[in-house]
């Protein structure tokens, strides 16, 4: 399986992969773009909640992942990036609600108070509306040099990322399943792959997608990131029992005092370990056919099961 426009030609690299330098450049460029794409207008107080959250910080992997998967198929960053900050306000928006007192009531989120207890309920919940919608207008808007039916089948994509089907369908299965004692791992798997898979799926594929990538590497990608996706949510899982609310910038201990069953409830800390650590190298297989462009993804799915934040 070869991508399209591959760029097989190219030497192969040495010595092993330096992620943090790769992050180190890459998460900058994401900033710049997100600070760019989202200024400060009128009504001022939504947009500074808006950006208040968007620039906060955090790890962007998902941008990452778009730009990385664009750049494997042979595409340029310009193309991926209006698709890679869309998907970091749309996450931005899943992370203020999901902050909300009728949600998880969170008081802090990536180091700093969460959106609504600076700007209000009813602030923050319009400045998560606008940044879901405002991804879909700057993706259709911004991105050019791409085949228009690949950015419309992104645009569809990420619909179904978030919605129903997606995000959102897994967030009330995870609020309706709160201090319910027998949820199954069938549930649970449904949670993790709706609330927290489908966009790092469309994070992965949109940057292929939009590159031009043959339907085998869609696939093979699209396994990778179910793989990932999953493994992140048991990772983060994890991190709620044996982190501190300083290393992750959000509060910890949340799922044993919303009695919520997860995967260390279910098979205890070590062997949620275990089945993290096959999820990503069942990830890594699935990257098989693409040689020495896959090491920025094989690098990432690593760093997922052994991040601390
Ligand atoms: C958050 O899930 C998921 C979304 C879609 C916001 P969570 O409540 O397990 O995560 P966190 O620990 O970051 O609140
Ligand atoms: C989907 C989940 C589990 C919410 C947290 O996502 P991240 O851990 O990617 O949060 P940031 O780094 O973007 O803040």
């Amino acid at each position: 399986m070869v991508p399209t426009n591959s760029l097989d030609s190219r030497p192969a690299a040495a010595g092993p992969f330096d992620l943090e330098a790769y992050l180190k450049e890459r998460r900058p460029l994401v900033e710049a773009a997100l600070d760019q794409a989202l200024a400060l207008r009128y009504p001022e107080t939504l947009y500074e909640s808006m950006r208040y959250s968007l620039l906060a910080g955090g790890k962007r992997l998902r941008p990452i992942l778009c730009l990385a998967t664009c750049e494997l198929a042979g595409g340029s960053l310009a193309v991926a990036m209006p698709t890679a900050c869309a998907l970091e306000m749309i996450h931005t928006m899943s992370l203020i609600h999901d902050d909300l007192p009728s949600m998880d009531n969170d008081d802090y989120r990536r180091g700093r108070l969460t959106n609504h207890k600076v700007y209000g309920d009813d602030v923050a919940i319009l400045a998560g509306d606008a940044l879901l919608t405002y991804a879909f207008e700057h993706v259709a808007t911004q991105t050019h040099g791409a085949d228009p039916v690949r950015v419309l089948r992104v645009v569809a994509g990420l619909g179904k990322a978030v919605g129903g089907e997606g995000l959102v369908g897994g967030q009330v299965v995870d609020l309706a399943s709160e201090g319910n004692p027998n949820v199954t791992l069938e549930t649970l798997n449904y949670i993790h792959n709706h609330k927290t898979a489908a966009l790092l799926e469309i994070s992965v594929t949109s940057g292929a997608i939009l590159a031009g990538a043959d339907e085998e590497a869609i696939e093979s990608l699209r396994q990778y990131a179910q793989r990932i996706g999953l493994a992140f949510q048991i990772v983060d899982d994890i991190l709620d029992i044996t982190s501190t609310s300083e290393t992750l910038g959000k509060s910890v201990g949340k799922d044993i005092t919303a009695q919520k069953v997860t995967y260390p409830s279910l098979w205890g800390i070590e062997e949620s370990r275990r089945q993290a650590n096959q999820l990503i190298e069942e990830a890594k297989e699935s990257l098989a056919g693409f040689g020495e462009l896959n090491r920025p993804l094989l690098a990432i799915a690593d760093y997922i099961v052994a991040r601390t934040y």
